[in-house]
């Protein structure tokens, strides 16, 4: 069984195109499923272990063919769900950025691309939140998937796996806002209820990122944000693609 979620409003089948941006409740994660509407391939964006089955059903439902699973960051806050979507269709590969240094089939560096049918993502390289962040950028459809590292009218706390204020600010205004204003923003949570903004609204109404670097830094530093409840069993499992560590030990028993 799998932990209770929603489905958000934000489902578009374009002419050419499935988007999807679904939701896991706990722990108020997106995943988002992307598709090439005449080839099938298909991609999902951090996907989380609690609703990979569910994520199965949609692909199998639609009659698409997963090709990628891939990961923003190593989250600190739930367990990925590239190691259970791999047992389930073997023939995908999950997808993280090299800079994590966690395990996966395929590690990404700034400036790859990933293809699925026609369409393809742009990996940029944006440290701060984690040192491993990645953005993933959907020129052809004008979207940008941010993961942690900008969060609608927020950003990604900077308080742990090598996570640096100064970093964060200069990967959101450098690799992020130099996007055209319209771009749709989909990050990798939001504890609000928002859905998706731009790269327009963002840079105008962020009350994190619209300050200067020294006032960000400061309020950085203050948020004072409890730690994640999961993050000592998401952590080592993410560092290995999402097997859990009880899978791990079952298997050297
Ligand atoms: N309470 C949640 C964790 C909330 C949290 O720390 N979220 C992270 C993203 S997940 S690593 C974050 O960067 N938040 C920024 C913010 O301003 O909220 C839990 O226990 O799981
Ligand atoms: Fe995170």
């Amino acid at each position: 069984m799998y932990a209770s979620y929603k489905q958000t409003e934000m489902a578009k089948a374009g002419e050419d195109y499935i988007f999807k941006q679904l939701f896991e409740k706990e722990t108020s994660t997106y995943t988002y499923l992307l598709a090439d509407k005449k080839t099938k391939e298909a991609v999902l964006i951090d996907p989380v272990h609690e609703t990979a089955e569910r994520d199965v059903k949609v692909v199998k439902e639609l009659g698409l063919s997963l090709k990628y699973a891939l990961n923003t960051h190593m989250h600190a806050d739930h367990i990925t769900g590239t190691g259970e979507l791999k047992k389930l269709v073997p023939s995908v590969k999950s997808v993280i950025s090299e800079a994590s240094g966690a395990r996966a089939d395929v590690k990404v560096k700034d400036g790859d691309t990933l293809q699925f049918g026609k369409f393809k993502l742009d990996c940029r390289l944006t440290p701060g939140h984690t040192a491993g962040c990645m953005t993933y950028v959907w020129h052809q459809k004008g979207m940008v998937f941010t993961g942690d590292a900008l969060l609608i009218r927020a950003c990604g706390r900077t308080d742990f796996q090598q996570g640096s204020s100064e970093s964060l600010y200069e990967s959101v205004h450098k690799k992020i806002f130099t996007l055209p204003d319209e771009t749709l923003v989909f990050p990798g949570h939001d504890y609000k209820g928002f859905t998706v903004s731009t790269v327009g609204e963002e840079k105008k109404h962020n009350p994190r990122l619209t300050k200067t670097l020294p006032e960000f830094k400061t309020l950085m530093k203050n948020l004072n944000l409890p730690y994640p409840k999961k993050i000592d069993a998401s952590l080592p499992a993410n560092m290995v693609d999402g097997l859990c560590n009880l899978e791990l030990n079952e298997k050297t028993v």
